[in-house]
């Protein structure tokens, strides 16, 4: 059985991503938020977009500290920055939804969101992916490897050197796997598993569009940021 170990530098690397990852996040809780009230469909729409552009911006500041990154193509960076904006949302929202809540709490939060203003059909498959995303139980540093994986997708639109993010994105998953055997011992599979979670992602990342303009309300507005973001 190969004894499977986490190199210095590797170690290293993993402490300046998770690091960066913890230090940049959005200011206000909105979980904090939608447990205290409930909201018309117009403002959680507006709360929605507020949450997302400032998490844009966290995640700009995120991929600074991916080591490699800022020596990629600057137009390429924009391109995986671009390319990644929804699915990072999604699994960070996974993330704030399967985070640990006094009891009681999470079923308040689910059933905010059920009534927040998101059309029916996209309910189901965006649940199914935040408690599949919950079930594993991941450690920040899991989260913030899995996190930058997706963020350095070499097959993103309008990349140039693919080449260059493979090799970015390579050296982050074997730190993973490494981190997924030493973590989950008991779980061989755990590490198909988690990449088998961004599968599921760029799926519910293809509704995001149409999740957004089917929200209960009329008259739409985004930020300057997320029309450039979001191909709305
Ligand atoms: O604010 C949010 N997410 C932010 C985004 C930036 C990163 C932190 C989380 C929103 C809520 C906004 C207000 C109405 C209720 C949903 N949200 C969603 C969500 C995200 C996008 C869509 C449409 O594409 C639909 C729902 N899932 C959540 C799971 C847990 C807690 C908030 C969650």
């Amino acid at each position: 059985k190969e004894k499977v170990e986490i190199t210095k530098e590797q170690q290293a690397l993993m402490k300046i991503i998770t690091d960066a990852y913890n230090r940049h996040q959005i200011p206000q809780d909105v979980a904090k938020k939608l447990l205290q009230d409930q909201y018309s469909a117009e403002e959680n729409f507006l709360l929605l977009t507020e949450m997302a552009t400032s998490q844009v911006q966290v995640l700009v500041e995120f991929t600074k500290n991916i080591p490699g990154f800022l020596s990629l193509d600057r137009e390429d960076q924009i391109a995986l920055l671009k390319g990644s904006a929804v699915e990072a949302m999604f699994l960070r929202s996974a993330q704030v939804f399967s985070r640990k809540m006094p009891s009681g709490h999470t079923e308040v939060l689910e059933e905010r969101i059920r009534k927040s203003g998101i059309s029916e059909e996209f309910i189901t498959p965006m649940f199914n992916f935040y408690k599949s995303i919950g079930e594993l139980h991941m450690v920040q540093e899991e989260q913030a490897l899995l996190t930058t994986v997706t963020i350095l997708t070499p097959d993103r639109p309008y990349v140039k050197d693919q080449q260059a993010v493979e090799r970015l994105q390579e050296t982050m998953l074997d730190v993973l796997r490494k981190l997924c055997v030493l973590q989950h011992p008991q779980e061989p599979q755990y590490f198909a598993r988690l990449l088998g979670r961004l599968t599921e992602l760029r799926t519910l990342s293809h509704y995001h569009t149409e999740m957004l303009v089917s929200w209960r309300m009329n008259d739409h507005k985004f930020t300057p940021l997320l029309c450039e973001i979001w191909d709305v």
